[in-house]
């Protein structure tokens, strides 16, 4: 396939504090491996995987940021050209699901008005070090109109899910855009969140 064979291209965007799992998604999604011993991300990393979705190709371009407060101002800057964002907690990190609040006005604050957001709760291979209740996060998505997944990157859970079925939703509304004239584009500061998949289903 050459760099230019692709129907679609969409830019994601993983956000959410350190150590939640950003990273370990990416690789076992691009790479299909759990890297040992992960370092912090420093600024931002960057991969691509093309998958093909009911016989068209989608280049994925994964921007994986880091979490740590003092990279804040670099990968800010990613957030405005992104389709979709992969906002990432660890069920086994209360505090990492208390920051989501402060995630959500980076959003607001930087991203643009169009991005998809999905709200992506690692680690689910932890049982027993579980903080964070499905329900309860179940609930935050629902009020802030995200879907919501849960994850294990390193089990392998609901991996690739998370993208194809991010994937669907970015063809849906690309598709959608298409169609719609401008007159039905989105106000600014209006948010657009998944509403529903209609491709793929998440559950
Ligand atoms: N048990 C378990 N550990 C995980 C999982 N995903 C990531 N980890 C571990 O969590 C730690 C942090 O993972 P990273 O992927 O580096 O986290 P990150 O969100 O990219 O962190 P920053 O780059 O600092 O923002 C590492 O020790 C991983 O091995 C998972 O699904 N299950």
């Amino acid at each position: 396939m050459s760099m230019e064979d692709y129907d679609y291209l969409f830019k994601i965007v993983l956000i959410g504090n350190a150590g939640v799992g950003k990273t370990c998604l990416v690789r076992r999604f691009t790479q299909g491996l759990f890297p040992p011993g992960q370092g912090a991300t420093i600024g931002v990393d960057f991969m691509i995987k093309t998958v093909e979705i009911k016989g068209e190709k989608v280049k994925l371009q994964i921007w994986d940021t880091a979490g740590q407060e003092r990279f804040r101002s670099i990968t800010q800057s990613y957030y405005r050209s992104a389709n979709a964002l992969i906002l990432t907690y660890d069920i086994t990190c209360e505090d990492s699901f208390r920051c989501l609040p402060e995630w959500l006005r980076e959003i607001e604050q930087y991203a643009n008005n169009q991005v998809v957001t999905i709200l992506v709760g690692n680690k689910i291979d932890l049982v027993e070090k579980r903080e964070v209740l499905r329900q309860r996060a179940e609930d935050f998505a629902e009020a802030q109109s995200m879907l919501y997944l849960e994850t294990s990157a390193k089990e392998s859970d609901n991996v690739e899910k998370l993208f194809l079925n991010l994937a669907c939703e970015l063809i849906r509304e690309a598709k959608q855009n298409k169609l719609d004239n401008n007159d039905t584009a989105p106000m600014p500061g209006e948010g657009k969140t998944i509403s529903y998949l209609s491709c793929c289903s998440l559950n």
